[in-house]
């Protein structure tokens, strides 16, 4: 394991959110590994140049740390513009605005920061690197892209001309050949791009054999000592509204069993997509901000909400206010023009409208209902309404993604199945499509946590009403029913009706659906089991669980799993199947992603690996 370095950024106390004095000199920095070093510059705000020099070789750890001094700050007045400052200074991300947690894009606890004592003001911040990239010659100088901002609405620049690079070097032995550097350089892209690793998915940080087979972790170790591999990180910065968005992008945890990647990938492993999330006050919206805090590429330009309109999204949820995150805004307010892609996370009905006044250049993942039905008949008899945008539900392509990948991976629009169709679909489209089960007497009982339901307060909703109990609700006719005949008709290539009754269960998240089905004559459970073994057996996210284990909700909280088990019915003839998923994950915002990155080009589990929360 390589030897950590530790930055420890030492804010003034007493600093209590804004700060009036034009030069807030407030801060030291300071290296405290001994081998450490880094140099800063900074071509534009060249009073900020702080340097560290690279202590002797040979020093031993309990020498005092080299002092990262800060001359003079440029003209910032509030903490957040100064945590804007730090950014820049120390090529971290730090959260914004109150900046005392883990930054985002840290996975796996390469990078952490530790809690200051004042409650409203960091007092201290330590991030950890254990970088794998050899250093370049010493006579390179790592390039960066400096920003480049402008002003909203105006037309991008093109690409800022490379300048030297601010770079924090972390050798694991002592050494006096001068500092390396664990940014590596590159050219100026066609796409703004940010940190992150070269080293794509495959490298990380606990050991991943990517950056090694790539030829990126270092022999041995930079300088002679070894590293635990986690990927080269680059450091870009990018034009960004009002602030420096430089960043460390660790490697994320695990290899993927599979890369996809399209004919034409809209984006370049490293390339920033700038993502919008329509609805991002809601379950679905929040979801996709958390699974996006690991997501080495996409990064959050615009967050809509409706009543919850220009609030900091930190208030609306706390538990991610360690974000850095532009506030909420109303939709007729959301600049675009900053946008690559977008998750729309409205209710359906309203969605449709919506979507039809975005810029058709964007990639749009939709996680309502409102263009899953490819009939738009059946659509207006389920959902009330006619519909209001039938050239975009034309276009729309059905995010199913273990079943419907390649054309997922050409769509503009993708169309996020419910919650139930999911849970559902995964286990029985394969079982009809080899013809392993009768498309009559499909019975299926299923179970949602009350996330499904959206966080709008609704009096059926209430703690009083849910709790200690269980209700089935949609018995006559659920919405979900067209939209899984319609997957199951597919899969048959002719009509399938189901019985489908869904029930609210006194649970925060969570999905279980029992399938109830006849197998085609001479066809046994094995031969059920079989099946989906070979067809999910490359899948990073389904999985058929051994022998007779059955399937519980919390052994896929919080993550993007469906696990699904095949029991033999006391009926000869007829079988017992149960899939569990996360609603807001694998049933929602998971997929949203796993879709998304499709899209682009990227490996689908990028930003996706999160095991289940337990217990
Ligand atoms: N929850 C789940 O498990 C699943 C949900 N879905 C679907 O995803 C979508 C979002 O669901 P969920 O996050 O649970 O819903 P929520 O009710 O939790 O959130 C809805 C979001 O939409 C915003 N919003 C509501 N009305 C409007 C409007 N008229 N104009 C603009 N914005 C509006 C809300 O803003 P504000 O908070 O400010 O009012 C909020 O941000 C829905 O279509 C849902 O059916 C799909 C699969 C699973
Ligand atoms: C518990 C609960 O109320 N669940 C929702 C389904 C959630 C979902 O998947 O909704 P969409 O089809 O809109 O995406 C329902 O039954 O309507």
């Amino acid at each position: 394991m390589g030897r950590p370095i530790e930055v420890a950024l030492s804010v003034r106390p007493d600093v209590q959110g804004v700060c009036a004095e034009p030069d807030f000199g407030f801060s030291q920095a300071y290296v405290r590994d001994t081998y450490a070093a880094a140099r800063f510059q900074h071509s534009r705000a060249a009073a900020l140049q702080p340097r560290l020099s690279s202590p002797p070789a040979g020093r031993a750890t309990r020498r005092p740390p080299p002092r990262l001094l800060v001359t003079r700050l440029p003209r910032l007045g509030t903490l957040p513009r100064c945590c804007s400052w730090a950014r820049r200074a120390l090529d971290l991300r730090f959260p914004h605005p109150h900046c005392w947690a883990r930054p985002r894009c840290c996975p796996n606890n390469a990078i952490q920061v530790t809690p200051g004592t004042n409650s409203s003001v960091p007092t201290r911040l330590v991030e950890r690197y254990v970088p794998s990239a050899p250093p370049p010659p010493a006579h390179q100088t790592p390039q960066v892209h400096l920003p480049n901002p402008r002003p909203r609405g105006t037309a991008p620049r093109p690409p800022t001309k490379p300048v030297a690079a601010a770079a924090v070097a972390v050798p694991s032995a002592p050494t006096a050949t001068g500092p390396p550097f664990p940014f590596s350089t590159s050219p100026p892209r066609r796409r703004r791009a940010r940190l992150h690793p070269v080293a794509d998915m495959g490298s990380t940080a606990l050991g991943g054999a990517a950056p090694a087979r790539a030829g990126l972790a270092p022999k041995n170790g930079v300088l002679g000592s070894t590293f635990k591999p986690c990927g080269v990180v680059k450091l870009k910065t990018t034009p960004k509204v009002g602030r420096s968005s430089v960043c460390v992008r660790a490697s994320i945890a695990s290899s993927p069993q599979k890369q996809y990647s399209p004919k034409t990938p809209a984006v370049q492993s490293g390339e920033e997509v700038r993502i919008a999330v329509l609805g991002a006050s809601g379950y679905t919206g929040a979801e996709i901000v958390r699974l996006l805090a690991n997501h080495p590429q996409f990064r959050i330009t615009v967050m809509t909400a409706d009543r919850k309109a220009g609030e900091q999204f930190g208030s609306v949820f706390p538990h991610l206010i360690t974000q850095d995150l532009p506030n909420l805004v109303a939709i007729k307010d959301a600049d675009f023009s900053d946008v690559d892609a977008v998750f729309c996370c409205l209710p359906h009905g309203t969605t449709q409208e919506i979507i039809k006044g975005l810029p058709k250049q964007l990639k749009i993942v939709d996680l309502s209902a409102d263009f899953r039905l490819r009939d738009i008949n059946e659509y207006a008899e389920w959902y009330g309404h006619a519909h209001r945008a039938p050239e975009l539900q034309e276009e729309a392509v059905y995010g199913l993604t273990e079943v419907l990948r390649d054309e997922i991976r050409n769509a503009r629009l993708v169309a996020n199945p419910g919650c139930y169709p999911t849970s559902i679909q995964l286990p029985l489209v394969p079982l009809i499509k080899a013809k392993l089960i009768k498309l009559s007497n499909i019975i299926i009982d299923a179970k949602s946590g009350v996330t499904g339901a959206g966080r709008g307060a609704k009096e059926a909703n209430l703690y009083t009403e849910i709790a200690e109990g269980i209700h089935a609700y949609g018995i006559k006719g659920h919405r979900h029913v067209p939209e899984v005949e319609q997957g199951l008709s597919e899969a048959a290539e002719s009509k399938v009706t189901i019985s489908f009754t869904p029930n609210l269960i006194c649970m925060k998240r969570g999905m279980q659906s029992t399938m109830f089905v006849e197998m085609a004559p001479g066809v046994t459970v094995s031969d059920l089991y079989q099946h989906l073994k070979s067809t999910y057996e490359g899948e990073e996210f389904v999985k058929l669980l051994n022998g007779s284990n059955v399937p519980h909700t919390r052994h896929v909280v919080g993550s993007n799993y469906c696990f699904m088990n095949v029991f033999e019915d006391r009926i000869p003839g007829r079988a017992i199947i149960i899939s569990v998923i996360d609603n807001l994950v694998k049933g929602a915002s998971g997929q949203a992603v796993q879709n998304l990155n499709l899209m682009m080009g990227l490996p689908e589990n990028m930003g996706l690996q999160y095991q289940p929360l337990f217990p």
